[in-house]
């Protein structure tokens, strides 16, 4: 099945060969303006400029005129809790009210709250809450996800969010990566005894995981409060032996040395990070490791936001995400990632798209498969509606631009 694409007004991040984008290549967005697209069985096979197009549009199975619309490869968001059980609506309120994220949670509130509610849901439920919200962002443009565990904080219970993961992973169709984070918080019954707790992550949770194949990744909450970076470093080992690379929470409410632990682990990414030193900026600039910046749990709990402009011009490599949680940031909506990043962290318009697509493909390990309008990979585009310039997405932020969705080539 051969779909054409013509009357392109703007073709977004077409690259054949790409690599991770650090520093100042963020702001390298190639373009064809005056475009067409060929899509075979799924995949992107042709593009070009139209007066390169030799064949009618009839030669095609389906044809679609773009009348001058854009196309950019889907968003790649590559940190999301989007397994969970229930809202948290109250906490909203109670931070409204005052309360603090760190003063939320010493009250039995956030992750453990979420905790104490998946537990008592059952895995089916669990899954069909899930598949709604997956289904809700692809809708908005994402096409690719991470999601991760850690809100079973039990044996049993981080299974059965892994085994959603996979059962999203089998529904979905656009690719998912899971990730394990059992050590997401301390569980109440192990408040006194947190090496028990590290000890039953390490000895019964991991070899479980592996054996059923349940996690492409291990991730450390590594904050004060949660875990130290000696402890991330120990849990995030013990899950490289069972082929899990880290992909870690880091520096987001204390420069708590999570990026330096981080980076030491050759960690694929590292997380957050709205609370940066000097010292864990030069870290992560030397090292292979992508920076995730989550600018909506910064908005959501009124924090300062990631200094991206600082990230880059120090030649760091940077991926956007939406942290989807029903705690820090209960939106996946990519466009708003964008639009924020540009707005608060001004981030140029170019190197939010890059973020947000191929170096978030990059931060799953996904760039062969998406993230960048490039031949052999999934068709997985958006086409917006019409817009005077792709610096208008941003800037017309709050207004759904997206008028289709493709998914493996096919609208949706
Ligand atoms: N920071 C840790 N974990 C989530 C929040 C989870 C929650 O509050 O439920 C985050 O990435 O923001
Ligand atoms: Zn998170």
């Amino acid at each position: 099945m051969t779909t054409l694409i013509y009357d392109i007004g703007t073709l977004v991040n077409v690259r054949q060969a790409h690599t991770l984008l650090y520093g100042k290549n963020l702001a390298l967005l190639p373009c064809i303006h005056n475009a067409f697209l060929i899509v075979e069985d799924g995949r992107i096979t042709d593009y070009g400029r139209m007066e390169d197009l030799f064949f009618p549009v009839t030669d095609f199975t389906f044809h679609y005129s773009a009348e001058g619309r854009c196309i950019l490869p889907s968003y790649c968001d590559s940190h999301t809790h989007l397994v969970f059980a229930g809202s948290r609506e109250d906490e909203f309120v109670d931070k409204i009210k005052g309360l603090s994220y760190s003063e939320i949670a010493a009250k039995g509130g956030g992750i453990l709250n979420s905790a104490r509610k998946l537990q008592e849901t059952s895995e089916e439920f669990l899954y069909q809450q899930s598949y709604k919200r997956l289904q809700e962002i692809i809708r908005t443009g994402t096409g690719a996800v991470e999601i991760k565990s850690g809100y079973g904080l039990t044996v049993e219970d981080e299974l059965k969010m892994l085994k959603v993961i996979r059962r999203l992973k089998e529904s979905s169709p656009i690719p998912v990566r899971s990730t394990f984070l059992g050590a997401h918080a301390l569980p109440e019954k192990y408040k006194d005894n947190r090496e028990g707790y590290i000890q039953l992550i390490i000895e019964e949770m991991l070899p479980r995981v592996s054996k059923e194949g349940l996690a492409d990744y291990i991730d450390v909450f590594c904050e004060k409060g949660f875990y130290t970076p000696e402890e991330t470093k120990k849990i995030c080992r013990a899950g490289k032996e069972f082929g899990l690379k880290p992909k870690i929470h880091a520096n987001q409410l204390y420069a708590s040395g999570g990026v330096q632990a981080g980076v030491e682990l050759n960690a694929v990414s590292v997380d957050h990070l709205e609370s940066m030193d000097d010292d864990a900026i030069v870290s992560l600039a030397h090292s292979n490791t992508i920076g995730t910046l989550l600018p909506t749990a910064a908005f959501f709990l009124r924090m300062p936001y990631q200094p991206a402009r600082k990230l880059i011009d120090s030649n760091c490599a940077i991926a956007l995400a939406s942290d989807f949680n029903p705690g820090s940031s209960p939106s996946g909506n990519m466009n708003f990632v964008v639009a924020i990043s540009c707005i608060q962290m001004r981030m140029l318009p170019e190197e939010a798209i890059n973020a947000s697509t191929l170096n978030g493909a990059y931060a799953m390990e996904l760039q062969d498969e998406v993230g960048s309008i490039s031949k052999g990979k999934r068709a997985n585009l958006v086409m917006t509606v019409p817009v005077p310039s792709i610096q208008y997405l941003p800037y017309s932020f709050g207004s759904n631009l997206i008028e289709k969705v493709m998914v493996n080539g096919e609208f949706i």
